[in-house]
């Protein structure tokens, strides 16, 4: 599992705010890797949830971003998968609390409801923040079961 390794994907919703994210990604030092959706054709997101699952379980990248409209299909594609935490965020606030109490691992942005700039605070912040642990290790563990 390499921890300098984040995937990215999104579908037609979410092109513009996945190129502006890679950047930021490619600036630290990240190595990519780019799930697509890579053009403006319409596509299906549980397609790109599907494949950010498959790419964490694997263990070639431990965290993601997924970007549709709202973030809210994509979100609820991605959390089907036990492993994934996606964590539909909007604001610093949001993005701070995935990591701290949700130990969030993947992101979660709508390219048509989040500003750009607010998206690249969402990332920067997501990135930076370390899970608290404690108390909410044990929530965390309890929605690791099967139900
Ligand atoms: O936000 C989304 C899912 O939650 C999708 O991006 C959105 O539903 C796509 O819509 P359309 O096909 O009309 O572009």
């Amino acid at each position: 599992m390499s921890d300098d390794t984040i995937a990215i994907a999104c579908d037609h919703g979410g092109l513009d705010l996945k190129e502006l994210l890679k950047k930021d990604l490619e600036a630290r030092g990240l190595s990519v890797l780019d799930l697509g959706t890579n053009g403006t054709e319409s596509v299906d997101y549980p397609d790109f949830a599907n494949a950010m699952a498959e790419t964490v379980k694997s263990g070639k990248a431990a965290r993601g971003v997924l970007i549709c409209g709202t973030g809210i299909g994509i979100s609820i594609a991605a959390n089907r998968h036990p492993e994934i935490r996606a964590a539909l965020v909007h604001d610093a606030f949001t993005a701070r609390m995935s990591r701290e109490h949700n130990d969030a691992n993947v992101l979660v942005l709508g390219g048509r409801t989040t500003g750009p700039g607010v998206a690249q605070d969402c990332l920067a912040t997501f990135l930076d923040t370390e899970f608290e642990g404690g108390r909410h290790a044990r929530r965390v563990e309890k929605m690791s079961r099967p139900v």
